[in-house]
């Protein structure tokens, strides 16, 4: 699915308008009527009071909308103006002057502190102050009104985007902005939605199909692409029926070191359940019987000390290597990776202290081979590529690292981002259950397993981190956050591969 700036937006607006030859009236009351349907669907006709604050652009004129076809459904609605400028849409005016038509129940006009109204927890509040035409962080009286209707104990629905935060702009002020249990927006969500700054003011949302130009969209460049179980189907490679398990590759995973075997063990199982056809794990010699033991399909070569890994010699050529997990950071240990770097040609998924050599040593650096991938989670990601001042910045950085070096970077987190080169995929799988030991050395051997079967390394990172975090929501719907371990994330990878496809779903316009 893809996610769309703010005047991109705008311009699918117009353009729907102009081919569907219908006015913007018309394509707000389909967005308001939506509202609308989603509310009437869950209230049920129970007149539970609805206090809906709207502002004075086309965010309000939504408001308004929904707030007419509420009360001409009979429920108890008190619709506001939060008057903080007088030039109104005409949209807007359109709509407020319409309500006259329903009630005579005139819309409170709220300019200041004082007439700000008492919210109760059993209400139900509608957020339509601002849309995506925000310009600036709301001030003043504006401000205090979001600040208090955070306080306030109510259901807080948000129309398009909570109020306060830009579409596709770094945030300002964080105490201006509408903290919304649920947000429905428009046709395409937005990238403020999915960044750490920003995503939890949002918490849940949904898409509403308003019926925007199809043909429009689908030659949009995005500002990123949303990772559902739609693009994910896509990206399944189907087995051939006389298949061997020389066809699906064989994963070296240099992992480990004395008290951190548990790791190269989590990373080559994960190799092998998501479909690795080989797995060799090259560990310390104190790994060689763990190995054995927890694994025995795999294969198990050792360095020659006992405790970490400091020359890492095969007899195989690996289709694809997972490396990092566990291993530290002792100096024979980063010439290990560097002669590594140095002599292998396999494609490389480098996670955790691999990351902190390349990060303390720039030379190392230099030599990480083209399409790698890269797991960062947001500590080492610092380490890589240096401090940034807001989540945009963060992305343009890592844009530019990927571009350098032709990797794909993964920026772990609640919604995963994949960089690669100037693109960016947010995956939508995933809980915070997953916020445990291990659960990126199972990434690590998920999209090293991936790029054994022939994913490439952008189909590898997106299915991985797409599967991951889908075994990860299946073990927790068993088990749920606390309980879930990296282990229960592998257990489910099985299954998750087999609800691509009994969920079927249609890709949302
Ligand atoms: N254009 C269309 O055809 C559609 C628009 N829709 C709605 O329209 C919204 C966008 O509407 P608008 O562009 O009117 O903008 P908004 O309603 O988001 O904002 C209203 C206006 O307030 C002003 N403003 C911005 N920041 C301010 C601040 N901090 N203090 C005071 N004033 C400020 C701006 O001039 C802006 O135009 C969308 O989010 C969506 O809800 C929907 O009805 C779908 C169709
Ligand atoms: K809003």
């Amino acid at each position: 699915m893809k996610i769309v700036s703010a005047e991109q937006q705008y311009n699918a607006d117009k353009i729907t308008i102009e081919k569907q030859q219908i006015t913007s009236l018309e394509l707000m009351e389909r967005a308001g009527g939506q509202i609308f349907e989603w509310l009437d669907s869950r209230l049920e006709g129970v007149p539970v009071p609805v206090h809906i604050f709207c502002g004075i652009g086309d965010n309000g004129g939504d408001g308004m909308v929904v707030g007419r076809l509420l009360i001409e459904h009979g429920y108890n609605v008190v619709i506001y103006v939060v008057n903080y400028s007088d030039k109104r849409s005409d949209n807007f005016l359109y709509n407020y002057d319409r309500i006259k038509k329903v009630t005579k129940n005139w819309p409170i006009i709220i300019k200041r502190e004082a007439h700000f109204p008492k919210i109760t927890s059993e209400d139900v509040v509608i957020d339509a102050i601002f849309g995506i035409g925000l310009s600036r962080s709301p001030e003043g009286w504006v401000k205090k009104l979001i600040t208090y209707l955070n306080e306030t104990e109510a259901f807080k629905l948000s129309i398009d985007i909570p109020s306060g935060l830009f579409a596709n702009k770094a945030l300002e002020d964080e105490d201006a902005v509408f903290l919304a249990n649920h947000t429905l927006t428009f046709q395409a969500p937005k990238l403020a939605f999915f960044l750490p700054k920003t995503a939890p003011f949002v918490r849940d949302f949904e898409v509403l199909d308003i019926g925007l130009d199809s043909d429009f969209l689908d030659d949009l460049k995005p500002l990123a692409h949303l990772i559902t179980l739609f693009e994910a189907k896509n990206l399944y490679k189907y087995r051939d029926k006389y298949a061997h398990k020389g066809t699906f590759g064989h994963a070296l995973i240099v992992g480990g070191s004395y008290g951190k075997i548990g790791a190269a063990v989590l990373a080559s199982k994960a190799a092998f359940k998501i479909g690795a056809g080989l797995v060799t794990a090259f560990v310390p010699k104190c790994g060689y019987n763990i190995l054995q033991t927890t694994i025995p399909e795999a294969m198990v070569a050792t360095d020659k000390e006992d405790e970490i890994i400091t020359n890492i010699v095969i007899d195989f050529e690996p289709t694809a290597i997972g490396i990092g997990m566990g291993i530290g950071k002792n100096k024979a240990t980063a010439e290990a990776i560097t002669k590594l770097f140095k002599t292998q040609n396999a494609p490389m998924v480098i996670d955790a202290d691999a990351l902190n050599i390349l990060a303390e040593n720039k030379e190392v650096l230099k030599l990480l081979p083209k399409s790698s991938i890269l797991t960062p989670h947001p500590g080492e990601l610092k380490r890589l590529i240096g401090a940034w001042k807001d989540d945009y910045e963060k992305l343009e950085k890592v844009k530019k690292f990927s571009k350098k070096n032709e990797a794909v970077v993964i920026i772990k987190g609640a919604f995963t981002t994949i960089v690669y080169m100037d693109n960016l995929y947010i995956n939508s799988t995933g809980n915070p259950g997953m916020a445990t030991g291990g659960s990126g050395d199972a990434l690590t051997g998920a999209i090293t397993g991936l790029l054994c079967q022939g994913y490439n390394i952008l189909q590898a990172s997106l299915f991985g981190v797409y599967l991951h975090g889908l075994a990860g929501d299946n073990a927790a719907n068993v088990i749920g956050y606390e309980a879930l371990m990296a282990s229960d994330i592998i257990d489910n990878l099985g299954k998750a591969y087999m609800e691509l496809f009994t969920n079927d779903m249609e890709e949302p316009e």
